[in-house]
């Protein structure tokens, strides 16, 4: 699988004075779930949007495979926090519609898109409407159309942001059984601190002004998670607390008291 790379990539939006983003690389490969954290304004969602072809680097370069990206591919499938889903129709037809888009047949949608609901733990939904689907049902199925693409990385921009502690947390851990068994690399951003941890192999964090990374390290927690230990386990580990004393600090270093 290729990577998609990020190279000594700025963002600079037109009429702004300074660049939003500067020289920030990032490396994501097969089974790489990197997570971007930082405050407000740090340019995570600009990264993002360069990285599905959004938006274009001011300077560096984005790149997968080697190849430039200059616009939104099939091989990258982007979920955002409200990703808009055809309400009018039901969980199975929304992916389905997905799969009509890459040329799957009509006799063997309905099937996959089965299978695809199941992957997200959504077996039996697919003839509601999506009206009818909890919040963190309908990201699930956002996330079951994304995956219908057969993209071979996941960008997803808060995709957990609405969805109330509970049902976030259920969806940390379906996010973490995709990844493992779809085999994709996965960009992801989040404002949740204990969310990144739980969820990365690694957290890039990022300070505004203009946006540059202040830190880049390996976490192993999710690694644990797909290894069969339960994820309250994990985070009831002092090394957890740790870990998470220690992002907070790397998220708040050098911020104006
Ligand atoms: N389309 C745009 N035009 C002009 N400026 C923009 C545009 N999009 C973002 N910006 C600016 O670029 C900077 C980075 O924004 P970005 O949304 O990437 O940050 P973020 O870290 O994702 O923020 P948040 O955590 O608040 O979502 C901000 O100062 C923002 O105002």
């Amino acid at each position: 699988m290729p990577h998609l790379a990020l190279d000594k990539v700025s963002v600079h939006y037109d009429g702004q004075p300074e660049p939003a983003v500067e020289r920030v690389s990032i490396d994501i490969g097969k089974g790489d779930f990197v997570v971007l954290v930082g405050r407000s304004g740090c340019g995570k969602t600009s990264l993002l949007n360069v990285a599905a072809g959004l938006v274009e680097p001011a300077r560096g370069r984005a790149t997968i495979g080697g190849r430039p990206i200059t616009a939104p591919g099939p091989d990258r499938a982007v979920v955002f926090q409200n990703d808009a889903l055809f309400p009018w129709l039901t969980a199975r037809e929304n992916v389905a519609f997905a799969l009509r888009l890459r040329g799957v047949p009509a006799d063997k949608r309905a099937r996959r898109a089965d299978e695809l609901l199941s992957l997200v733990k959504l077996n039996g939904a697919g003839d509601k409407h999506i009206w009818e689907l909890s919040g963190g049902m309908r990201q699930r199925v956002g996330l079951a159309r994304a995956l219908a693409a057969e993209p071979e990385f996941l960008l997803l921009d808060e995709p957990l942001g609405a969805l109330d502690a509970l049902t976030r947390e259920r969806m940390q851990t379906t996010l973490l059984d995709l990844w493992s068994a779809a085999q994709v690399g996965v960009l992801m951003v989040t404002h949740g601190i204990e969310e990144a941890l739980v969820l990365a192999t690694r957290i890039v964090v990022l300070a505004p002004g203009p946006g540059h990374v202040v830190r880049s390290f390996d976490t192993h927690f999710g690694r644990r998670y797909a290894a069969g230990e339960p994820i309250r386990a994990i985070k009831a580990d002092p090394a957890f607390a740790a870990a998470r004393a220690e992002l907070t600090d790397a998220i708040f270093e050098g911020e104006a008291a």
